[in-house]
């Protein structure tokens, strides 16, 4: 084949060019590129633009400048597809190729080739001919020995205004290709590209060091929160102060570290008394303003620092600790759950049993960390250690109970707690520190913060388990027929357990407190329950105390007798029925109707032997009065008893008449009698 049989004869007839324009970013590429295309499309010339599909800033099928100015454009991966793209015939009929964004195509050199020497296209190339650090980027450069002309733009250095020749990246990252704009990028001189590089490698360097540090103290801190990690010497040479440069770092891991080392460290008052006076609980304080993590390491070297010593613990809110109460306070409502707890717990080495567990009492995640963090051994413990302020034993009181309202291990453990320290007789039962206490403090407000602490706890003894939770519903509407054995299982003994003792207990102090109120209740000149008239005194101061107490009682009574006989049992002999009978009587409606309900759930299932002995203190001139009202023989100010009273009480005889064959001739006998007479 001879030369001239290779040449293609389409070249004779049309011939092409190649333009290369260059220069940093920002330099004016595109709005040349897109000045000489519209100058071409204007000489009534075919044009067509290309662009990289990887540039998606401004637009996907338009090239657009820095300054907003626009072009339609074919976004391709690659130049080798755009013929077939673009079609055969459209593209013979097209005169100008308008490429941007040039480094991005790898087959840029083929292409123009093509375009230009076979096909007699005028290519206008723009693109960057060096990436951020100054080395040739992608193909641009080989195409330079294509060209017809090359034209290298400046732009305006962003940090003197000087000419600008190369692009500065501003941000960490290292690889080639990596799209952005003025967030990541800068045109700069020669002198600012030379002095940010030496900055950024500066920094590079510091910030690997400081990430050095931070790995180590990471690392060691992991050891300290390790019970085999040796025991820092606070009190040795100048070790107090280096936990102080730990504590004052702008490391995170650092100061983590410190605290770390505190909370596994400090176990003598000694030490807690050196670190406070070396200024640490301020430091620390400082960091419960911090991430979580420093929150959390905080917390807990507070705590380590203050646990049982008085001294520091009134030191720490003192306002010159920067408001660490306030502070601690604050992250006890936190919305991370452990660093509520740990704030929680706070406030229980602070005296603030009632506060920080009235936060907690809701809620179950909270409720089994502090278990996990043998809360209720430390408030025993505050039990066992009295003598107690009347808030702080009511606080102690409510924790407690609001610790056992849901979790079983936490009642276990309240139980075995008793267990122990009875039989090794040291110290106080959990039972003998309540009745001590109570004996201490004569007042009512603390009796009725027991009841209530009792109810908390036999209302959750009712609600945890579905079998209890059942008979309760079951007693409360007396709809339901329950049958005896349901009430048994595994989980029922360490119920059974809970319920015997706090019964015991409860109603032991109860009645001897509850004879004088009610005799109280019913005037100086009483006769007798049912002919008494009732002289409350509602000015009295009493009556405040009074109401809610007996309120209280009832609820917790009530819970109590619902499910095992055993309660029903013990209640009675105690002569539980007798006060609730009087407490029956016509007085304030709040307590007449818990009476009555109460009366209601201990009649719930019973055996015949102790519906005997019910029946025997309720007679039938109370039954009476309760559904039907008064009757010519009862001095009584109310002349018809109320609705919600009625109820309870025909639910009672309801029970009573359930499947006991005594009840039956019983009711069946005295109903004739009621209704006929
Ligand atoms: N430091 C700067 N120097 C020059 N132009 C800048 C600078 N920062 C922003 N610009 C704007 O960028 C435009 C150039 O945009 P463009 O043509 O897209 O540049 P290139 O394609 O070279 O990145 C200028 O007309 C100007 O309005
Ligand atoms: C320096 C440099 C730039 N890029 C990217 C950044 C932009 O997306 C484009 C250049 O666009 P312009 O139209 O020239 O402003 O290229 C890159 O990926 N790597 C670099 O080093």
């Amino acid at each position: 084949m001879s030369f001239l049989s290779k040449i293609d004869p389409r070249s004779f007839c049309r011939v092409g060019e190649i333009h290369v324009i260059v220069g940093p970013m920002f330099a004016g590429k595109t709005t040349a590129l897109l000045r000489r295309v519209n100058l071409e499309s204007n000489d009534g010339r075919n044009v067509v633009m290309i662009k990289s599909s990887k540039d998606t800033r401004y637009a996907v099928d338009a090239v657009v400048t820095h300054d907003g100015t626009k072009f339609p454009c074919w976004s391709l991966p690659d130049l080798s597809s755009f013929k077939h793209r673009f079609g055969v015939d459209a593209y013979e009929k097209v005169d100008v190729i308008g490429i941007d964004e040039a480094q991005f195509f790898g087959d840029l050199y083929e292409f123009c080739c093509n375009a230009a020497d076979l096909d007699g296209k005028t290519v206008i190339v723009a693109g960057l001919d060096g990436d951020y650090l100054r080395k040739s980027f992608g193909s641009v450069l080989d195409i330079i020995p294509l060209a017809d002309t090359v034209t290298k733009l400046t732009a305006r250095c962003e940090l003197c205004s000087r000419k600008a020749f190369f692009t500065f990246r501003k941000t960490r990252e290292i690889e080639t290709e990596l799209i952005g704009g003025a967030d990541m990028y800068m045109p700069v001189c020669r002198q600012h590209y030379v002095n940010g590089q030496t900055v950024k490698e500066a920094a590079k360097m510091v910030l690997e060091s400081h990430e050095v540090v931070g790995a180590a103290a990471r690392s060691l801190k992991f050891i300290y929160q390790s019970k085999l990690a040796p025991r820092y010497d606070f009190l040795q040479g100048n070790n107090m102060e280096f936990i102080q440069s730990l504590l004052n770092s702008e490391n995170e891991n650092v100061t983590g570290l410190g605290a770390s080392i505190i909370t596994h460290s400090c176990q003598t008052s000694m030490e807690q008394k050196a670190l406070s006076d070396a200024g640490v609980i301020k430091k620390l304080t400082c960091m419960l303003g911090g991430s979580v993590t420093q929150k959390d390491a905080s917390l807990e070297s507070l705590a380590t620092i203050l646990e049982g010593n008085p001294d520091v613990i009134s030191k720490f809110m003192e306002p010159e600790n920067g408001g660490a109460l306030g502070t601690v306070t604050e992250l006890t409502k936190d919305k991370n759950a452990r660093t509520r707890l740990l704030a929680c717990l706070h406030m229980l080495d602070c005296h603030k049993e009632i506060f920080s567990f009235i936060l907690i009492a809701e809620k179950e995640d909270l409720q089994v960390l502090a278990f996990e963090a043998n809360v209720i051994d430390k408030l025993v413990n505050h039990l066992r250690n009295g003598p107690l302020l009347s808030r702080r034993l009511e606080g102690i009181l409510i924790a407690l109970a609001n610790m056992c309202s849901r979790l079983e291990r936490c009642r276990d453990r309240l139980l075995s707690l008793e267990k122990c320290v009875t039989n090794e007789s040291k110290g106080l039962s959990v039972t003998e520190a309540f009745s001590a206490v109570e004996a201490m403090h004569q007042s009512f407000d603390i009796y009725i913060f027991f009841m209530q602490a009792m109810k908390f706890v036999t209302d959750a003894l009712s609600q945890d388990s579905g079998e209890i939770l059942h008979l309760k519903g079951a007693a409360r509407c007396i709809k339901l027929p329950l049958c005896a054995g349901s009430a048994e299982g595994p989980d029922h003994k360490v119920l059974y357990n809970i319920v015997c003792r706090l019964t015991l207990h409860f109603c032991r102090r109860l009645f001897p407190r509850l004879e004088p109120m009610t005799f109280w209740s019913h005037g100086s000149n009483f006769t007798g329950y049912s002919k008494a008239p009732l002289q409350i005194d509602t000015a009295s101061n009493d009556l405040k105390i009074f109401v809610p107490l007996l309120v209280s009682a009832l609820d917790a009574i009530s819970n109590i007798v619902v499910d095992f006989l055993a309660h029903k049992t013990m209640f009675i002999q105690c002569g539980g029925v007798k006060q609730l009978v009087q407490l029956s009587k016509p007085m304030d409606l709040t307590i007449r109707v818990k009476a009555v309900c109460a009366l209601r759930n201990l009649t719930f299932l019973v055996n015949d032997k102790c519906k005997e002995e019910i029946l025997s203190e309720l007679t039938q001139l109370t039954l009476r009065s309760l559904i039907c009202g008064n009757f010519s023989d009862i001095i009584c100010y109310l002349e018809y008893p109320e609705a919600c009273v009625q109820e309870l009480a025909l639910a009672l005889v309801r029970n009573l008449v359930i499947c006991l064959s005594l009840s039956k001739r019983w009711i069946r006998e005295r109903k004739r009698r009621w209704f006929t007479g």
